[in-house]
């Protein structure tokens, strides 16, 4: 059994992954932190994160790790987890997140992941698990999500929200729901009643 949550930067996406794949007893995987993984190691080698042939070679040794709890991301024997959420990282991702090449390396790691699993990100629904029986796309207006994301990083809400908004502009490619994904606006809910209504819906 696979169930895909996608949906648009900040909307609650991995939060409420964890809290279903916890209450289901599965893992789920944030399929982001891979994005982000590989915007990192490219960051950190000074590539070009516009070139593939430059940012491939990087990721032979990178490996995410799905469990319940959360999500860590291994470059080898060197966990990468805790530098992925951040500005800098957020500035490039959706560059690197542009490539195809890239793409194909990301739905590669995703599809070799045995099921039951809750997947993540942005074409779960769409792309990498087009078949999964369980389908479900966040949204939260741009202000909310905002709001939400300067809790974890005290910055100015509207130059948050401005980024979150250029950021949705950028995966507008890969963002669209799925047509069989049930849309649910978090705006109005707290993030245990978004759990409970993707838990209800799979009872
Ligand atoms: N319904 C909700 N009500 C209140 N806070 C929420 C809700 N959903 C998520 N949050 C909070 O909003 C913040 C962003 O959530 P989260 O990181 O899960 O979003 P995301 O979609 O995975 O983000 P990103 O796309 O940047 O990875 C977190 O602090 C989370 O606890
Ligand atoms: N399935 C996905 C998931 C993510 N992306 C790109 O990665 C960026 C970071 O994702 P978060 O979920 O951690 O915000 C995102 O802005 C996209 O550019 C993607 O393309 N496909």
């Amino acid at each position: 059994m696979i169930v895909t949550i996608d949906g648009v930067a900040a909307s609650g996406k991995s939060s409420v992954s964890s809290g279903v794949a916890q209450a289901l007893g599965v893992p789920y995987v944030s399929s982001g932190l891979l994005y982000r993984a590989v915007t990192l190691l490219g960051l950190n080698a000074g590539a070009d994160l516009a070139d593939p042939s430059a940012l491939l070679p990087l990721l032979s040794a990178v490996r995410l790790e799905p469990l319940a709890s959360g999500n860590r991301v291994w470059n080898a024997d060197h966990d990468l987890t805790a530098d992925l959420h951040s500005t800098r990282v957020d500035g490039g991702v959706s560059t690197v997140a542009a490539l195809p090449e890239i793409r194909e390396w990301v739905d590669a790691q995703l599809r070799a992941l045995p099921a039951p699993l809750v997947a993540e990100g942005r074409d779960m629904g769409t792309n990498v698990f087009p078949h999964a029986p369980h389908k479900f796309y966040l949204t939260a207006s741009p202000r909310v999500r905002a709001e939400r994301r300067a809790r974890e990083r005290p910055e100015d809400i509207p130059a948050i929200e401005a980024a979150l908004t250029e950021r949705d502009r950028q995966d507008t490619t890969q963002s669209a729901p799925a047509p069989d994904a049930r849309i649910i606006d978090t705006g109005p809910l707290t993030l245990q009643g978004v759990i409970d209504t993707i838990l209800n819906d799979l009872r």
